[in-house]
């Protein structure tokens, strides 16, 4: 068969899974792979209903697909995108769309867009998110660029795209390579979130002796109440797993050595950048290359063995505490993500609407949360809102829960256990309300050394000073 409704190249694991949950939309698609073996297994996992067709040739693949073409990219980011581009270039033809679907940088999209653009090849950049089972049965989508490229595939990427209350889980966001910024964005408050989860586990398990089943009962409780969330869902169900061979909980058997692909880093390079402040995101990238050095942390831990401890309180209060503190926490790295998109919209004239992200991300994506709606009502209020800290229903909850945060990161100091990303999502929090920072001392020692001049509070004009007596 010809004229197929849909093309996707790279059948890993999200091509794969996306091209099926395609078919089973009632769409024929057609995928191309280097692996002929990938290419070849891909109709064997579709049923008699679906038409779906893999191929390891280029040409076959781009004349499969009926025009104007839509394909989809699902190759690791970087130079395969590239390189993918390049083999389908000679058979493409005016008004083919090409949708990069997967985690590429997002100026890597806007230097597509061009080069494509110069052929009349419509280039937009797709976020996915969800994993395998998010591409299989309903993912997140996130795209941005050329709009009405986006409107000639939505019949298609509402189908496939997770519901939540009968809406789909995606939208089309903002000009350029809004997309890839916003899945970028997305997975930095991935990282933050992950290893919040992971501090929780840590300061439990090795400063008060809690076992995996207190701990994957607590994570349960927790996926029950105001923090449900998928990280929080999957975390439980990581704790009671057991190792096939050992029977021992398997993730005590994982090494503790952090992998990265790089968009958390990506988020934190650009933030810096753009001076969108993500403090718990860059300490959770610190955190993943701190890791690495598991030679070195294994010496220093026998030069600094630190014995203290903090005063004694039950699991009960423990628990309850980490609850709030957990909210607290999760609250302000989202806090710090939207910012840096709110900000990002303006630089790189994006014109996002926070709202529609929000709503988008409530269902299919890995940091899906039942807190995703209160930040869409938040930016429905308001859509001009700079920062969620300033939502007064989300204030009030941080409020009730400060407490409990501050409590919670003294206890990792006393132990010494790195609690990273509690410190920082509670610094940023206490930054951003502090009416006045020492930044007037900063300002004078940078004009003391530099003469690099400083404003002051109570006259308009730009001031040196020659400092020494
Ligand atoms: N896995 C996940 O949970 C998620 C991944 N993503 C992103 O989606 C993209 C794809 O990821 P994923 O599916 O996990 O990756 P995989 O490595 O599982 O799959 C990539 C596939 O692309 C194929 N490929 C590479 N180069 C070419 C080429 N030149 N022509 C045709 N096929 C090619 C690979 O073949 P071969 O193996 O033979 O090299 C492989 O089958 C990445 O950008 C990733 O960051 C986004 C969201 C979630
Ligand atoms: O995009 C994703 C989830 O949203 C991918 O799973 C990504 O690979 C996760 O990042 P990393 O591999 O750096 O942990």
């Amino acid at each position: 068969m010809k004229d197929f409704d849909f093309g996707i190249v790279g059948l890993g694991v999200m091509g794969r899974n996306l091209l099926l949950n395609m078919a089973d939309h009632g769409f024929s698609v057609a995928g191309l792979d280097l692996d002929a073996e990938k290419a070849a297994s891909l109709e064997s996992e579709a049923d008699d209903k679906h038409t779906v067709k893999g191929t390891t040739n280029a040409k076959e693949f781009v004349q499969l697909i009926k025009k104007p073409r839509a394909i989809m990219l699902l190759v690791p980011a970087g130079k395969p995108v590239d390189a993918v581009i390049k083999s389908l270039l000679p058979y493409l033809e005016e008004g083919d769309i090409v949708v990069d679907g997967g985690n590429s940088y997002f100026e890597d999209t806007n230097r597509r867009v061009d080069e494509l653009a110069a052929q009349n090849i419509h280039y937009f950049g797709m976020g996915i998110s969800g994993g395998e089972k998010g591409a299989r049965f309903g993912p997140s989508m996130m795209p941005g660029g050329d709009e009405n490229s986006y409107e000639r595939l939505r019949p298609i990427f509402e189908a496939i795209a997770a519901k939540v209350n009968g809406e789909p889980c995606v939208t089309y966001l903002g000009r350029g390579s809004a997309g890839n910024y916003v899945k970028m964005v997305h997975n930095g408050i991935e990282y933050a979130i992950m290893q919040l989860i992971a501090e929780t586990y840590d300061v439990l398990k090795r400063g008060f002796e809690f076992e995996d089943d207190e701990l994957q009962n607590m994570f349960a409780s927790w996926n029950e109440s105001e923090l449900q969330s998928y990280l929080i869902e999957i975390t439980a169900a990581i704790l009671k797993k057991d190792d096939e061979i050992t029977g021992k909980r398997l993730v005590g058997l994982i090494s503790d050595t952090a992998k990265a692909k790089g968009t958390g880093k990506w988020t934190s390079q650009n933030a810096m950048e753009i001076q969108a402040p993500v403090p718990s995101i860059d300490l959770a990238v610190n955190m993943r290359d701190i890791s690495k050095y598991k030679e070195e942390r294994t010496q220093a831990s026998k030069t600094y063995a630190w014995h203290g401890d903090s005063e004694n309180i039950s699991k009960e209060s423990l628990m309850a505490n980490f609850k709030d503190a957990f909210y607290f926490g999760m609250l302000s790295i989202y806090a710090q993500g939207m910012a840096q998109l709110t900000i990002a919209s303006k630089e790189f004239d994006y014109g996002l609407n926070l709202e529609e992200v929000t709503k988008i991300w409530r269902g299919g994506c890995i940091i899906r949360a039942a807190v995703l709606e209160d930040f869409r009502k938040a930016y429905k209020a308001n859509p001009k809102l700079p920062n969620l800290l300033l939502d007064e229903n989300l204030a009030s909850k941080l409020n009730v829960h400060q407490k409990a945060m501050r409590s919670v990161v003294k206890i990792g100091i006393d132990k010494g256990i790195p609690m990273a990303v509690y410190g920082t999502a509670l610094t940023y929090f206490d930054a951003y309300r502090s009416e006045t920072l020492p930044t007037n001392l900063i300002q004078a020692q940078r004009d003391y050394f530099g003469a690099h001049k400083y404003e002051r509070i109570d006259k308009e004009g730009i001031f040196h000073t020659e400092w020494e007596e």
